[in-house]
């Protein structure tokens, strides 16, 4: 399944989205990522995080700029191709949702149905597969509207990973999970050979995490680059109106530096 699926890279030209012309919630924002990146956009609340992301799966048409995957502008295809290549995992949780966690997984395989037909032994196996790789297994005849924050969560990444895209895009994804979860799915998508672009309001997570590192204020592009250009006390202290110190960890294999952010002082 996804296990050798290949990433697709990702370029975002000179990018403004806005609900109406007088608001413009992102603003000429412009990047590219290599095929098999880890992008993680972190930025303040309201900075245009969530608005960006849905003009990258293709959900929010831009006011101006591109979005191409491989080279090929989201906007000449359709919502099904685009669904082929690029799977969403977003914050918001049905709560009244009347699906098995099987079920649920299996929709992730809707987009690569052909015409009427029936489930493949392909899909099942690919399902069986995804529900697996997030130790889902012992919950798939389940209720999703039973499963705790983070139970959900994993599920909503197994359908992610049954839809086998080369571009998984993720809000927030470890919003409801405990540490060790935290820590498991973020390792697990680092396993993969997809592109990842995902949200995180943990900078540390994100230093551990990221291949490429954004940060958002003010639906701008306050800075880019790999975690240990961008992720500096000055940046973020800029970005998040915090008093940000950087300790050395001294560990190979991991990020060269960890932050601790506290509330600036407030000048009178
Ligand atoms: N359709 C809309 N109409 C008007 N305002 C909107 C619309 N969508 C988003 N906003 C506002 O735009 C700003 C950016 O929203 P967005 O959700 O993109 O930010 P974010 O960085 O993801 O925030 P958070 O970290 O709090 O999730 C917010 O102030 C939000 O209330």
């Amino acid at each position: 399944m996804s296990c050798t699926a290949t990433g697709a890279g990702l370029r975002v030209r000179a990018l403004d989205w806005g609900p109406r012309p007088d608001l413009r919630l992102v603003r000429e924002v412009d990047f590219a990522i290599a095929p098999g990146s880890r992008l993680a956009i972190l930025g303040p609340n309201g900075a245009g995080k969530t608005s960006l992301l849905r003009c990258l799966y293709r959900s929010a048409q831009p006011t101006a700029g591109s979005v191409e995957v491989d080279g090929v502008d989201i906007w000449s295809m359709t919502a099904r191709e685009v669904a082929r290549i690029i799977a969403v995992v977003l914050q918001e949780m049905p709560s009244d949702f009347p699906f098995s966690v099987r079920d649920v997984v299996m929709m992730g395989r809707i987009p690569r149905r052909e015409g009427m037909s029936g489930w493949t032994a392909r899909d099942r196996e690919t399902v069986a597969h995804a529900l697996e790789h997030l130790d889902l297994a012992h919950l798939a005849g389940r209720q999703f509207s039973t499963l705790s924050g983070g139970e959900k969560q994993r599920v909503l990444i197994a359908r992610a990973l049954a839809q086998q895209p080369r571009i998984i895009i993720l809000d927030e994804p470890t919003n409801h999970l405990d540490i060790r979860h935290q820590l498991e799915i973020l390792d697990l998508l680092q396993t993969l050979q997809l592109t990842i672009v995902t949200t995180l309001h943990d900078i540390n997570l994100a230093a551990e995490f990221a291949t490429d590192v954004a940060i958002l204020t003010e639906g701008r592009m306050a800075a880019f680059g790999a975690p240990e250009d961008v992720l500096n006390p000055q940046a973020l202290s800029a970005a998040f109106g915090v008093t940000a110190t950087a300790h050395s960890n001294g560990v190979s294999n991991s990020a060269r530096f960890s932050f601790s952010l506290t509330r600036q002082e407030l000048i009178s």
